[in-house]
């Protein structure tokens, strides 16, 4: 792993790392933040997720989730939302390629090679930071917006013994009855649509349960949320009888000025249930 910057941040670092990716076959570059309390030991991970068009950029400048870190003591990962670089395939549309991994491994060409962003995020990236001997903890948290917040919830769901915390903002939440969610899953997944069951998080909720409790919040302004379909979560999680909390949050939209709004709640949701 090659350190291409390191800035000192409420007390802590926030660094950028580039790596080679075994998962993604390409190079990739992801942030790390580490809080003050690191210097004395390992501390939990939070990972953010971010949403389409994002790099792993968008998260670590606009969500101002560092100082929140800081104060719970939580490190930060802020992967990228897809593999990169000219030998990898992409799309002309803003919501398929580069920039729309979706977290899951495409089994269909041309985005097979590549886009395995659910290998990297759930086992290179976390294998990666433990071989580098950085001061992280066993302890993980997921969280992620929109595309992101998808991510997170289904990666979740999904490995259970990964993630003792999850939550979301704006997330999609039932991408095979989705426009953001059905032309990707048949572009990276294929026709048959009982696969695309194991990428969908009211799906997976209704199926494997959740160990813990969930928190999503959603902006009752946001310009997307004829595709984030928040009610199916709501209904979802009251007849699974999953505990959770589902805010409506009158007059946000899906900006990261929504994102940023709620970053301390979640950062100290995660933290409550990662430092028990
Ligand atoms: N307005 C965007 C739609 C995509 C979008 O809103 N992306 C959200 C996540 S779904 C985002 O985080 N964008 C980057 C940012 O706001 O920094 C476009 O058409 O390119």
């Amino acid at each position: 792993m090659e350190l291409i910057s390191d800035n000192r941040s409420f007390g802590g670092r926030q660094r950028v790392y580039r790596h080679a990716s075994q998962a993604l076959s390409c190079e990739m570059t992801f942030g790390l933040y580490l809080p003050p309390q690191a210097e004395a030991g390992p501390v939990p991970v939070l990972w953010y997720l971010a949403g389409l068009t994002c790099t792993h950029e968008n998260g670590m400048t606009k969500a101002g989730l560092q100082q929140h870190a800081a104060r719970h003591g939580l490190a930060l990962v802020f992967p990228d939302t897809s593999p990169r670089g000219e030998g990898v395939a992409d799309d002309e549309a803003f919501d398929l390629g580069q920039g729309a991994g979706f977290y899951l491994n495409a089994a269909q060409d041309p985005w097979a090679p590549h886009f395995r962003m659910q290998d990297y995020v759930l086992d290179e990236l976390p294998r990666l930071l433990a071989e580098e001997g950085l001061p992280l903890s066993g302890k993980h948290g997921i969280m992620g917006h929109s595309m992101g917040g998808h991510g997170a919830l289904t990666l979740a769901l999904k490995n259970p013994e990964a993630y003792a915390s999850v939550s979301a903002l704006a997330p999609i939440v039932t991408p095979t009855t989705s426009d953001w969610g059905r032309k990707q899953f048949a572009a990276y997944l294929g026709e048959d649509e009982a696969v695309w069951a194991e990428h969908d998080a009211c799906q997976l909720l209704e199926s494997r349960g959740w160990t813990g409790d969930i928190l999503i919040d959603q902006g009752t302004e946001d310009q997307f949320l004829e595709l984030l379909q928040p009610e199916a979560m709501a209904d979802t999680l009251a007849r699974t009888r999953t505990p959770g909390v589902l805010r409506m949050q009158e007059g946000y939209d899906h900006s990261y000025f929504f994102v940023a709004s709620f970053a301390g709640d979640h950062v100290a949701w995660h933290a409550e249930r990662l430092t028990r």
